[in-house]
Formats: C-alpha cells, sequence, structure tokens
C-alpha cells in the first residue's frame, strides 16, 4: 500500500533473481512503497545440474511488475524510470523470430560445464582466460554454459551461425522481453553481467575476438554491451507501457550500489541463495592472488567504469533451504534460528556446503558437500547451529582473502539479503570475524541498486551523493567471542573444508 506520507514520482526495479522475481516500487528517499514477488520452479535433472523455465520466469516478471503498480496504488504515468537487476551467469538461448528458449536456462550453480573447463584449461590455460576476463575457468560461468548448449541442442549451432539466434544471461532476457520481444526488443547487456560471461574483456569492456573462437561461441548471437545507467529502450505493453528501461547490474553490483559502495575500499556482502562479498577497488582492475574475482562494479553513463573484487559462495541461504525442502529439519526457513539457538554450540559438527564444489577462494569443482565430527553427542539443533556458522566461516574466508589482495583491513561489514534477519546469524559473523556488521534500514539493496541507477539515467536523482544521504543504519552486531576460541574454531572449519576437496575423480 502507498505510504501515506509518499508522493511520486517513483522508480520501479525488477529482480529477477535465482528463487524468485521481484519488483518494487522506491520513492525519491529510497524508500520502498510497494513489493510484489514470486518464486518459480527450481528443475533438477540430474545431481549438480539447475535449470530455469525462461519462460515461465518471464511470464512471473510481468505479473509482479503488475503486482507492484497496483499495490503502490499508482499508474505508470507515476514512474519514471524502470531498472532491472538479476541473478547473474545464468545462460540463456533464444530463437530471436520466435522468442522461444530453445532450452532451459543453465542456472549459474548447475556444473555440468566442468569437464569441459578443464579441457579449456588444457588446451588454452588457465591464466589467459583471468588475464583477460578477471575470472578463473569454472563452471559458474556464462561463456561455457553457451558452449554446452550449442554443442548438445540439435542443430543450434547452425541456427546460431544462421543468426537466427540470440544469448542472453537473465537481465537480456527481460529487457528484450520488455522493449518489446519479437516485436522490436532490444538486445543489450551491461557491463556488470558481461563481465560473468567469461566472452567480455575485462580491459576494453568488449566481447574478446579469441576467447570467443577459443570457447567456440559465435559473435552473432551476443548482445550490445552498454553501461549499467542508460535508456536501453521504451517498455512496450504491460503495466509500465511507454516507460523507460534505464538500467541493468547483475545483483551483487546492484546490492554495492545500493548500499552506497561508491568509494575505494567499501564493501558489501549479500546473503541470499549464496552469499557475495564485493570491494569497490576504483576505477583499474585489481588482479587477484587469493581467489577472488575482478569483476566491474558499476558503469553510470558514459563515465569511467569501477571496478570490484569479489568473493562468491555458492551455498548459503540455499543450506537452509535444503535443511527444509530436502531433510525436512524445520519448516521454514526462519525457524533455523530457534533450532540452532536451542543449543550453545557445533556439538563438534562442522558442515561444509560444496554442493556446487567450492567457490571463492578455492574454485574446486571436484568438491562435494561434507559433514565432518559426528558423533553420537550431536542432534538436529547442532546441525542447525553448524548450517549457520558455515555461512558466516566462508564469509571469513572471503574477508581474509580481501584483505590480503587489497591491503585493506576489514573495519566493519555492511550486510544485506534474505538470510539478515536471522539474528543469531548475524552475531556470529560479527564474532568469526571479529568485526562490527550492519545493516541498513532497506535490507532490499538489490533491488535499490537497479533503482538508483535507473534513477540516475534519467535524471530522477542528481548525482551519487542525493544517493548517500538515502542510507541509514537499522541494525548494528559487535564481536564477543573470545580470540583463543576463535582461531580454535576456524582451524578446525578449514581441516572440514579440506575433507570436501577431491571427492569427484577425472571420470565424474
Ligand atoms: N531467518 C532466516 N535464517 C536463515 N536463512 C534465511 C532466513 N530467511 C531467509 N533465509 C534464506 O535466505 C534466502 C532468501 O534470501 P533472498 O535475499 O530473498 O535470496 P535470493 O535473492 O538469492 O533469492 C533463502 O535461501 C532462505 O533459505
Ligand atoms: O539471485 P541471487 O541473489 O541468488 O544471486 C545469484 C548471483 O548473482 C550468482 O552470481
Amino acid at each position: 500500500m502507498t505510504d501515506a506520507h509518499t508522493t511520486g514520482p517513483f522508480i520501479a526495479a525488477i529482480d529477477q533473481g535465482t528463487t524468485s522475481s521481484r519488483c518494487i516500487v522506491f520513492d525519491k528517499d529510497g524508500r520502498i512503497v510497494a513489493v510484489d514477488q514470486k518464486e518459480h520452479e527450481q528443475i533438477f535433472p540430474k545431481p549438480g545440474w539447475v535449470e530455469h523455465d525462461a519462460a515461465e520466469i518471464w511470464t512471473n516478471v510481468q505479473e509482479v511488475v503488475a503486482g507492484a503498480i497496483e499495490k503502490a496504488g499508482i499508474t505508470s504515468a507515476d514512474v519514471k524510470a524502470i531498472g532491472i537487476t538479476n541473478q547473474r551467469e545464468t545462460t540463456l538461448l533464444w530463437d530471436k523470430n520466435t522468442g522461444e528458449p530453445v532450452h532451459n536456462a543453465i542456472v549459474w550453480q548447475d556444473t555440468r560445464t566442468d569437464a569441459l573447463c578443464k579441457e579449456l584449461g588444457r588446451n588454452v590455460g588457465q591464466d589467459r582466460y583471468r588475464r583477460e576476463t578477471g575470472l578463473p575457468l569454472a563452471s559458474y560461468f556464462a561463456g561455457p554454459k553457451a558452449r554446452w548448449l550449442l554443442d548438445n541442442v540439435e542443430g543450434l549451432r547452425e541456427r546460431a551461425e544462421r543468426g537466427e539466434i540470440l544469448f542472453g544471461t537473465m537481465d537480456s532476457w527481460v529487457i528484450w522481453n520488455l522493449t518489446g520481444g519479437v516485436d522490436g526488443g532490444v538486445h543489450v547487456t551491461d557491463v556488470t553481467n558481461a563481465s560473468r560471461t567469461m566472452l567480455m574483456n575485462l580491459h576494453t569492456m568488449e566481447w574478446d575476438d579469441k576467447i570467443l573462437q577459443s570457447m567456440e561461441v559465435p559473435a552473432a548471437i551476443l548482445p550490445e554491451i552498454r553501461s549499467s545507467a542508460e535508456v536501453y529502450g521504451l517498455a512496450k505493453g504491460g503495466a509500465l507501457d511507454g516507460i523507460p528501461v534505464a538500467s541493468a547490474l547483475g545483483d551483487q553490483q546492484a546490492a554495492l550500489f545500493g548500499q552506497t559502495c561508491f568509494s575505494q575500499g567499501e564493501a558489501k556482502s549479500t546473503y541470499g541463495t549464496g552469499t557475495f562479498m564485493l570491494m569497490n577497488t576504483g576505477d583499474e582492475p585489481v588482479n587477484s592472488y587469493n581467489g577472488l574475482l575482478t569483476t566491474v562494479g558499476y558503469r553510470i553513463g558514459d563515465q569511467k567504469a569501477v571496478y570490484a573484487l569479489e568473493g562468491s559462495i555458492a551455498v548459503t541461504g540455499s543450506l537452509v533451504q535444503w535443511m527444509r525442502d530436502q531433510m525436512g529439519l524445520i519448516n521454514s526457513a526462519a525457524e533455523i534460528e530457534t533450532l540452532a539457538s536451542s543449543v550453545e554450540d557445533n556439538g563438534g559438527a562442522y558442515f561444509v556446503p560444496a554442493f556446487s564444489g567450492l567457490f571463492a577462494p578455492y574454485w574446486r569443482s571436484d568438491a562435494r558437500g561434507v559433514i565432518a565430527g559426528l558423533t553420537r553427542y550431536v542432534t538436529k539443533a547442532h546441525i542447525a547451529r553448524a548450517v549457520l556458522e558455515a555461512t558466516a566461516w566462508q564469509t571469513r574466508e572471503i574477508t581474509d582473502a580481501m584483505t590480503k589482495d587489497s591491503g585493506v583491513e576489514l573495519t566493519a561489514l555492511k550486510v544485506d539479503g534474505g538470510m539478515t534477519s536471522n539474528n543469531l546469524l548475524m552475531q556470529t559473523l560479527s564474532d568469526f570475524l571479529d568485526a562490527p556488521v550492519v545493516r541498513p534500514m532497506v535490507a532490499e539493496t538489490t533491488c535499490l541498486g537497479a533503482a538508483y541507477a535507473a534513477g540516475l539515467a534519467v535524471g530522477f536523482w542528481p548525482d551519487t551523493d542525493a544517493l548517500r544521504a538515502n542510507w541509514r543504519r537499522a541494525a548494528e552486531w559487535t564481536p564477543r567471542m573470545d580470540a583463543d576460541k576463535r582461531e580454535r574454531e576456524y582451524k578446525s572449519w578449514l581441516k572440514a573444508v579440506e575433507r570436501t576437496m577431491g571427492w569427484l575423480d577425472e571420470e565424474n
């Protein structure tokens, strides 16, 4: 419902996420006016494979846009721009003449391209990809997923070479459909999303011909790379007909923007399905020697791009979902806190959720999940505690790597995302990091970042200083853990991590 104190105009942001799509309407102070959200099906055709039905996603996006506008009690005339943010790396190919996806989208968590990545590593070399794209060769990224589709969907490569097929991450899919689809939809992506394909040169911000050749991806299918904040086109049809589509950012970069981390050294960590910490490193890419990714943070119009170092953790909130849906140990995600709080500690158990291999700082796709330290003493409550601790320890490993790569000591961590409503987790995080953890008033920083970028593009906000003024602290947790205990437990965690590695051998 529209806040009695809120008056228009507004910005609408669409977040096409891993588990759901949502639309949020924001006012000029960056306050939420209305939200609508819808989950989509998670498809697991084989162990390690994860897919989404892109047609279902587009239907949901249209519904949540209409839903949010209706709940806000406004019309499209009150909306000045639409911002897009999205789950990154999830890869789709579709027919440009019919608008039909040629296959389900392959989700970022999917590990089917492991063998392909190993082969590329042997033939072309790890370093070559990292140097040009900032990314290690891993099944996480979009380029190998596109290659897999081209190799495995019958007749697709020929159709692609004839110019009948379009490639996109979910930003491209949503923007193309939103701006008309087969009826003149624009085929674009932004620099942040393109920086996750493993096909874009991080220095030139263009598709890299040599990498396209080695990855066997035809240039004809690729979208045009644009900045993160500019008008790509006007929405055609639907609840926001005629409104400029004016930003696109990968969801983690959008959260960096929404948390107003505009200065070098500022960082945020988002706790959703996975967890992703990004640190603004200014207008030059910084190489990582400690397992982090170098990525584009954002680019506003024709200004210089801002780069970021990223620590990506594949499984955090999804481990809580797994406890709920696959194990049936809790009935809701929030219940994990009650269960974990019923015991003092983890009872000696450590849970390393290497369900998609291990991402940062290890990048080991041969790893698989482990619960270590089990005895008959351990109860489901200890496991619940180990589940929450897994998120906090994985974050600690990332902050250690960030400090080594950037030379910047963590003084406080800005957090956001669905898991931050868990107080026990936030306290544990502060304890394990030995630093304050701070959550802003608007925890929906992903949508907020997309709204901010769109608003800047159409002059709704004058500059980033105006956005900073909107950031307000809602909650803070400070460390309470004994230092010796922390270091002892960290060692046990690292021992458990070692036990996940090498589970899959070459034949798998
Ligand atoms: N109280 C909670 N404690 C722990 N995890 C939670 C809690 N509430 C939600 N989650 C987890 O957070 C995730 C949802 O957060 P969200 O930011 O919406 O994720 P995403 O954008 O990745 O879809 C889910 O994986 C869910 O299991
Ligand atoms: O949709 P989320 O919030 O799980 O984010 C997924 C990331 O963008 C994957 O890189």
